[in-house]
């Protein structure tokens, strides 16, 4: 089979190129064809499991969902997860290779083109279009020489570039017609068309912008994207677009860490009508109503910690435990629950041992190969199955997990503190199950009301409309190149 392939750039990061690649996937699959997404390089602490234990960015995870597909490391062949302002792991094909400074990535990517178009082809061979997303602008000039997650990778796999620029955040004529400026001739000439995306308003206004634009680039323009207000009930990628939600009564507080992993743990309790959850940014206490305290995962928990005490959540949680709240660390938030955090290689951040919070009897070791995992578990109390994933290099151990509250084909996982409002586990993603989260909310003293991924198809359903009305789909189609063997 030959497949086609378009690549789908932004005039900068976080103008929605992720969410248009998951509404075109499920548009063009409700279309019939066989589709794939593809990142070559994406750089979040938001990362899924793939079936065969490897890690990809999370955003692949939901446009292999929106394609209706399995998630595979092929999808986001190099992750990038910041550790550090100038340190970040490096995973290649849903392995860890390591860590890297900043600097030394940018000079050294060897292999990694390599193993993105390997990725890309093996992709190819198996559908009939692939949906590439860039990372954030083709237009950062300095870093064009060995890119490989905008042109430097539609070059190299020959492949048409659409360009989006983001309207609400200003100066949309200026990012495409600037970035039309600014391109070298070879990458210019990859460029086939652009979109305008989130457009609030009378979209007839902005006609005449649409048309300058096409005027002054030659690139027809394949639509003008209203905004998308269901955005919020789809998994977030970037923690820019994770935001607290106003619902009911219970107040579900979370503390922003500088380097929180995973916080889709976070959409299915904030989809819940009866729930308020309130992500608390650097600079704020916790508030003092809450129902819940939730640490959620932490790419570089040593740090975080620290980075939680510099804030004074570490008073704010112990006096909320203290007044008789419930609190729940998941994976990173687990350990920082914990007695203690041996890190001695500084596999996870920066090497050392320090005290956790100690609300906890539990001791964490970072060492040894990374832990990355589907994984089916049920509880221990009411036996309701739980589906989540794991990715850590931790591992916990001490007394509290005496009183695990979650069964792993017979091994027990996670820790309670002995009068049960505190507790952790490795597990992410937990609270999709609808049983076990209406069960978790009724020890809150709520109701579930909301069936979580049904309310995400849906929500995927109505992205593919959106598209199929405000895109030009035929065209973007007819744009997209046989991929070149
Ligand atoms: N996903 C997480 O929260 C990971 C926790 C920690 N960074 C570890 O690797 O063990």
């Amino acid at each position: 089979m030959t497949a086609r392939a378009i690549m789908i750039q932004g005039t900068g990061s976080n103008v929605g190129k992720s969410m248009i690649v998951a509404g075109l996937a499920r548009a063009f699959v409700r279309r019939g064809l066989s589709v794939a997404p593809f990142k070559p390089q994406n750089m979040s602490n938001n990362a899924a499991v793939t079936p065969e234990g490897g890690e990809i960015g999370r955003a692949q995870a939901l446009q292999a969902r929106a394609a209706m597909r399995a998630p595979h490391t092929d999808m986001n062949p190099v992750l990038l997860k910041p550790e550090t302002d100038t340190g970040a792991q490096v995973i290649v094909q849903g392995k860890r290779r390591g860590t890297q400074a900043a600097g030394s990535f940018m000079r050294d990517k060897t292999g990694l083109l390599e193993a993105a178009l390997e990725s890309f082809h093996r992709l190819a061979a198996d559908v009939d279009l692939v949906l590439i997303e860039g990372a954030g602008s083709p237009a950062e000039t300095n870093l064009r020489k060995n890119d490989i997650a905008n042109m430097g990778f539609a070059c190299a796999a020959d492949v048409p570039v659409v360009l989006v620029g983001d309207i609400h955040r200003g100066g949309v004529i200026a990012q495409i017609v600037g970035t039309h400026a600014v391109l070298e001739p070879q990458d210019l000439a990859r460029v086939k068309g652009f979109a305008v995306n989130r457009f609030r308003g009378d979209r007839s206004l902005f006609d005449a912008g649409r048309d300058d634009i096409a005027a002054r680039t030659g690139w027809p323009s394949m639509g003008v994207i209203p905004w998308f207000w269901d955005a919020w009930k789809l998994p977030a990628e970037d923690m820019m677009d994770i935001a607290s939600r106003p619902g009911g009564a219970c107040k579900i507080v979370v503390p922003q860490l500088e380097r929180m992993a995973n916080f889709d743990d976070l959409d299915p309790l904030a989809a819940e009508p009866n729930v308020t959850v309130e992500i608390i940014p650097a600079g704020r206490p916790l508030p003092g109503d809450a129902d819940l305290v939730l640490i959620p995962g932490s790419k570089s928990t040593i740090g975080d910690l620290a980075y939680l005490r510099a804030q004074g959540w570490d008073i704010d949680i112990l006096a909320h435990h203290r007044r008789g709240g419930h609190v729940m660390g998941l994976c990173g938030g687990y350990q920082i629950l914990g007695k203690t955090i041996d890190d001695p290689e500084g596999v996870d951040g920066r090497p050392g041992k320090v005290e956790g919070l100690g609300l906890l009897d539990v001791h964490t070791v970072m060492a040894g190969e990374k832990r990355v995992t589907l994984t089916e578990a049920v509880t221990r109390d009411g036996n309701l199955p739980v589906s989540g994933y794991e990715i850590h290099m931790g591992r916990t151990d001490g007394p509290d997990c005496a009183r695990a509250w979650l069964s792993i084909e017979g091994r027990l996982e996670g820790a309670a503190s002995r009068d049960g409002r505190v507790r952790g586990s490795y597990l992410h993603g937990l609270f999709s199950a609808d049983a076990f989260r209406a069960s978790f909310l009724g020890q809150l003293g709520v109701e579930s009301l909301a069936g979580y991924d049904d309310g995400v198809e849906a929500t995927l359903d109505a992205l593919a409309d959106h598209l199929e009305e405000f895109m030009d789909l035929d065209q973007l189609l007819e744009l997209a190149e046989p991929v070149a063997g």
